[in-house]
């Protein structure tokens, strides 16, 4: 027969010990209790290890209140030299000299390998009230028919009134074949889903069956946290914490897989590397919480859009991949585009906002584009570039020439900070003309590039790579300074003054002296502010309520002009800019193209002229290209425009030609 104190001492896997609380010795441990007491071994070989005295106080005073066999009703902690945590609980036994010790069983938080002895003498406990002294571990006999013969009460409390080994088996229908692998093996471990009166949890089992007395002595240990916690872990590595969605780990993972696929079987797969347009200034402008937010109902939607049997991934920030296997043509993955993009058009309810946004858009293909993951990944980047150089909401099939355009762009990062300090910018200027009489009454200045090697690049290229950076700061810095000095220099050439407005760049208008800098250049120019426009953003308006309005009024105080720029294209509505001390808005040039062909655009512009002069706000239209959208502007009785019509953006010294040769009026 098993000597079941030995079993116990061998293959527990969870450590157990015995106390003498009164003598402060730990007469028995079995092996997993040994690696972990490892470093007091000496002292427990020699029966002397000693318990500190809290502990002693407490675990006395307990011992006292409670009869042989109950289990304590309290956990408490463990720390082992390793660092790993356990849980102890005991129960209380009888020592061979009839005094009451302590039965400690250690559970490891996270899970814990310990490895399974080969031999161990057990001196203290014979087989006889081993059931008695071990309530808290479980651990049963059956015989060969399966019929319980003897359960330990921990046993019973899990799985409750066993009468037959099947029972524990029920959920993972696994009786017969343990039965039957036990009978062609003395001893057998596994891990396997068992049905306690808790529900199902994973457990090891380990069993062995004694081929005399035909018993199987079973041990089983609760797992299930040690798997919650692997699960928890896997989760963490490998999917995305905002969004649940799968993350770089198993997209890399995924496209591996479908790479050895698809050269095995002859067959192509794809992905499209998605990008949010203007993402960075949501989050800047609105903060993280709303940026998050926006994220997770983008990845919703995007979801949503895509073909079930393809897979969506978050890279991280607002970048996501999806992945196409079994590709039969290239017009599969641009299919999905075209729907993640028109899915984009609605709005996103998000904090109280109803907001837009679209992504750009690249797609690569293997074998086409790439033979390697990171070079596939890389160029559908390549392609999103494109898209995004192109505009917002645009996809781009990659080519060859893309990957050039790519190294453009990172070059053209490097070179602004050295463009600032070389001077290589100058402002344009494009006149501004009143409607009523057509006279040109102000200019706004446009600020461009001239690269030594690239020629001229425009704002749209280089000013999101400012932003990125935080270049913007100096450069803005530099383009309102410009264009004070310019109207200085005008004054000095006999020109009476005219108004001139700057853009100001999201992250600009985060920053905190960005009054103090405005008010320093106006009285280093000596140019008198009510000269010198801002033109803002909606969104910029929606960044923190009342710090905006201070900074607004601030500016007010000093005598500058505010406008709204792109109005129409933003999240506000023409009630909410209300609480804003502004004096003007731009209609965006989106809405001016169609008009005259778009009735929607037509009502739309009509209806913000009326309700912005209602609110006693100057109206500008912007990229006026054609005379009958002047004649509708001016039916609509806008106040002025700005367009190719009458003048594109000019350098400094063309603008003078301009003054001379039109008609300007002047305060
Ligand atoms: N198709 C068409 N376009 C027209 C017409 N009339 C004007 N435009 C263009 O429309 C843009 C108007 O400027 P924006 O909306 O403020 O849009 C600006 C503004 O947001 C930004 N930007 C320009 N200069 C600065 C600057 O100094 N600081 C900051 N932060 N942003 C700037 O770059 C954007 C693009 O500037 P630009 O390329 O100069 O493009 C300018 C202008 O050249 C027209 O009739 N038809």
């Amino acid at each position: 027969m098993i000597d079941l104190s030995k079993l116990l001492s061998l293959k527990m896997r969870t450590a157990v010990w015995i106390i003498d609380i009164e003598h402060s010795t730990i007469p028995w441990c079995n092996k997993a209790a040994e690696i972990l007491l490892e470093d007091s071994l000496t002292e427990i070989e020699s029966g002397n290890r000693a318990i500190g005295g809290s502990l002693k106080k407490r675990l006395l005073t307990h011992l006292e209140r409670y009869d042989e066999g109950s289990p304590l009703a309290f956990k408490w902690h463990f720390i082992a030299k390793d660092g790993t945590h356990y849980n102890c609980h005991g129960s209380v036994v009888s020592l061979s000299d009839g005094r009451k010790g302590l039965a400690v069983e250690a559970h490891p938080v996270i899970d814990q390998a310990l490895p399974v002895v080969t031999h161990l003498d057990d001196p203290l406990l014979g087989e006889e009230g081993i059931f008695k002294r071990f309530k808290t571990l479980p651990f049963a006999i059956f015989d060969s028919e399966g019929n319980s013969v003897s359960c330990s009460e921990r046993f019973v409390s899990l799985f409750g009134d066993i009468t037959n080994l099947r029972g524990i088996f029920e959920a993972s229908s696994a009786a017969n074949s343990f039965v039957e692998r036990l009978a062609k093996q003395e001893s057998l471990s596994q891990e396997i889903r068992l049905l306690t009166l808790d529900g199902v949890r994973w457990h090891r089992i380990e069993a062995f069956s004694d081929q005399i007395s035909a018993y199987t002595y079973l041990l089983v240990d609760d797992i299930q946290e040690a798997r919650d916690h692997e699960v928890a872990l896997f989760k963490l590595h490998n999917y995305d914490n905002l969004t649940s969605l799968p993350n770089r780990n198993l997209l890399y993972q995924q496209l591996e897989k479908a790479l050895i696929n698809a050269k095995k079987r002859n067959r192509q797969f794809g992905l499209l590397y998605l990008d949010l347009d203007g993402f960075k200034v949501i989050n800047d402008t609105f903060g993280h919480r709303v940026g998050d937010e926006l994220i997770q109902r983008v990845a919703e939607r995007v979801k949503g859009s895509i073909p079930t049997r393809s897979c969506l991934y978050r890279l991280g920030g607002d970048e996501f991949v999806v992945v196409l296997e079994n590709v039969e043509s290239i017009e599969e993955l641009e299919d999905i585009a075209k729907a993640i993009m028109s899915n984009a058009i609605s709005t996103y309810p998000v904090a109280k906002m109803e907001m837009m946004i679209t992504s750009s858009i690249g797609i690569a293909c293997y074998p086409q584009h790439a033979n390697d993951i990171d070079s596939l990944l890389k160029n559908a980047d390549a392609a999103m570039y494109q898209a995004k150089s192109m505009g917002h909401n645009m996809y781009f099939v990659y080519e060859n020439r893309m990957a050039e355009n790519i190294n453009a762009h990172l070059t053209l990062g490097g070179g602004l900070r050295k463009a600032i300090d070389e001077e290589e910018f100058e402002l344009y200027y494009q006149p501004k003309i009143r409607l009523s009489d057509e006279t040109t009454v102000g200019a706004e200045a446009l600020i461009r590039w001239f690269h030594p090697e690239l020629g001229m690049i425009s704002p749209d290229n280089f000013i999101p790579l400012a932003e990125e950076s935080g270049l913007i700061l100096p450069l803005g810095e530099w383009v309102i300074r410009r264009a004070c000095r310019q109207l200085q220099e005008w004054r000095e050439l006999g020109y009476p003054p005219i108004c001139v407005s700057v853009n100001l760049s999201g992250r600009q208008f985060m920053q905190t002296n960005l009054v103090d800098m405005v008010k320093q250049v106006l009285d280093e120019t000596g140019v008198d502010p009510k000269y010198l426009e801002l033109e803002l953003t909606e969104s910029m308006l929606m960044a923190d309520g009342q710090q905006t309005i201070v900074k607004l009024h601030n500016f007010r105080k000093l005598g500058l002009t505010l406008s709204i720029d792109d109005f129409g294209t933003g999240y506000s509505s023409l009630a909410y800019l209300k609480k804003f001390p502004i004096q003007a808005l731009k209609i965006d040039r989106s809405f001016i193209k169609d008009l005259g062909v778009n009735c929607d655009d037509n009502a739309i512009v009509k209806a913000s002229i009326v309700m912005a002069h209602s609110l006693n706000l100057k109206v500008v239209a912007e990229g006026v290209e054609k005379r009958s959208q002047v004649d509708i502007l001016k039916e609509y009785k806008c106040d002025e425009i700005q367009g190719y019509y009458f003048a594109k953006p000019m350098s400094s010294q063309d603008f003078l030609g301009y003054m001379d040769s039109h008609t300007m009026f002047y305060e």
